[in-house]
Parts: C-alpha cells; structure tokens; sequence
C-alpha cells in the first residue's frame, strides 16, 4: 500500500466538515492516512431559491465529481440523500456509513396546540417539496414557507419570521448537536430515500480508494439506501418530484414505506410493504411500479 494520505473532497459547511472528519477518523482506525480538501458548492451559494428551481439533482455534489474527475481527491463525502441516484460515469458509490436517526423533526417556535388542530392556519418554513407535499397532504389549511440554507442558517430564520415551525432533518441536528429541546419527531412524514446516510464515492479504477470505501462500508445501511434511491429514480426518471421512502431490515425480511405526492399534497400515493431481505436489489423498483400502477403514472405526468 502506498503512504500517501487518502484525499478526502467535502462541501465546506459545518455539516459536511463534521461528516468529512468522521469518514477521516474512520479511515485512521482503518490504518489509513487522511487529508480534507474542501470546496464550495452551488447549491450553498444561491440559497434564495427552493431547491427545486436550481436544476435537477446534483447541485450540492456535482463540484465534488468535478473533483474526483480532475484527481484533486480520491473519495468524496455526501449526504446521501442529496445524491444521484445515477452517478456520472466513471464515479462509484461505494460506501454508506451507518445510519443516523433517517427522520423529520418539526421544529416548532413556540405553542403547539395547533398540531392536534388540522383546520388551523398556520406557516411552516421547508424548502423541500417533499415535507411541503406530505405535510399539505396533513393539513390542507396551511401554507408553507420557502426555507434553505445551511442547518444554523435555517435555525435563525425560524427566529426571524413569523412561522409556527420548520421542518428539518433529525440526521442533521443531532450531528451538530443542536437538536432544539422543543423537536417534535414527525413519525408521519416519511423520509427522503437515504435520509441520515453519509456515502463515499471513488473514481472507477482507483483501487487503492475503492479498498479504503469498503472497509467502511455498512451492509445495512447499503441496503436499506439501495431499496430507497432505486424506488425513487424508477419513479422520478431524472426530474425531481415529492418522493418519500423508507426501508428498515429486521430478521430476514425488509420492510418498506413509499409515497408519491402532486405538489400542492391532495393527492397521494402510499405503499407500505415487505420482502424476503434476499431479493433487495429488485424490490425498489419493483415498489416504484405498483406506484406507478396505483395512481402514480398521474401525478408524475402533472409534475411534468
Ligand atoms: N438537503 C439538505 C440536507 N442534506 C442532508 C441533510 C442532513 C440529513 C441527512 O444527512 O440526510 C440536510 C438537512 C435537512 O434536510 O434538514
């Protein structure tokens, strides 16, 4: 093996630097030499519009690819969830860490009666049309509010507006510790596929890197991202649209919830469903085409 330090290539927030130095400690144990190269990425810097409306997927990762392509790192960190689940050619996902809490938190900014009450008008903060559709779907008689940024970022805009609450990651607070004491985990809601998952890529090729990844990898974790994100891209075939799934292993079996909304939340599509564990790599899909089946082939074709 050589000694040169395994690059490691990471968005620059304090999120990404946490995960970036966790996969770092990791290769270390693992008996490897570590460096962090950060960069900056589009989607931090244009935090004014809905994440939606700065182009399909990637925004967050595509500088990242750019630097495994150009050799500047050898493995790049990402909140798998921000991921394509089509990686560009000649770039390989290889590794899922453990999973943290995959959930979503409503954070509240002051009395919660409202909760119990879905005829009250409220305003919650999200920027993702995915926890806009879901919680829509919940209560028809709120308007949601345009949130992004970074996890501090979004923590100060729910103290500077006028809403009842936002809706945020558990993954994300709890890794910077600042899950607020007044969180409210929404067990409803479900999760954006692979949400709470860090994933590693590599360049195709590159054996050295592909050797650290797997040593890193966690089985369940890789399978419960893989049934998720192939549920999601049978679905989204490349545009974004308000998917939600959630894959959970228990025994031998793997058990599974999908959901397919419109925009604005009336109607949905929601599967809950299990599988013998063994057949994991066809059952994404395969639950993608009962969605698709029950209702979902409209809802995709008004998305479009
Ligand atoms: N899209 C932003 C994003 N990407 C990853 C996380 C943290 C959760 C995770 O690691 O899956 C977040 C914050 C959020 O959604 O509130």
């Amino acid at each position: 093996m050589s000694n040169s330090p395994i690059r490691i290539g990471t968005r620059d927030s304090k999120l990404a630097m946490w995960q970036a130095h966790t996969v770092a400690r990791l290769l270390r144990i693992a008996g490897f030499q570590t460096e962090i190269v950060a960069v900056k990425s589009k989607g931090d810097l244009d935090t004014s519009k809905p994440l939606h409306e700065l182009g399909t997927t990637g925004i967050f990762t595509k500088v990242l690819d750019d630097a495994l392509e150009d050799n500047t790192v050898d493995i790049a960190v990402h909140s798998l969830k921000d991921y394509p689940t089509q990686p560009p050619a000649g770039i390989v996902l290889s590794a899922h860490l453990e999973r943290e809490d995959p959930m979503d938190l409503l954070i509240p900014s002051g009395d919660t009666s409202w909760t119990d009450d879905v005829d009250s008008a409220v305003t919650i903060g999200t920027g993702s049309i995915r926890r806009k559709a879901q919680w829509l779907h919940r209560y028809p008689k709120h308007t949601t509010e345009n949130l992004r940024g970074n996890v501090q970022t979004r923590l100060k805009k729910l103290e500077e507006n006028d809403w009842s609450g936002i809706i945020m990651a558990s993954a994300g607070l709890r890794r910077m510790e600042a899950v607020p004491e007044n969180a409210i985990a929404l067990d409803w809601m479900i999760p954006a596929p692979a949400q709470g998952v860090i994933g590693i890529t590599h360049r195709d090729g590159d054996e050295a890197a592909l050797a650290a990844c797997q040593k890193l990898n966690i089985e369940t974790a890789e399978i419960t991202s893989t049934v998720e994100r192939a549920f999601l891209r049978t679905l989204e075939g490349g545009c974004s649209a308000p998917i939600g799934s959630l894959a959970r292993i228990s025994g031998d079996q793997i058990f599974f919830t999908g959901c397919l909304h419109s925009l604005d939340g009336t109607k949905e599509v929601k599967i809950e469903r299990n599988a013998a564990l063994s057949e994991w790599r066809e059952l994404g899909s395969r639950w993608a085409n009962e969605v698709i089946e029950l209702g979902g082939s409209e809802i995709l074709k008004e998305l479009k």
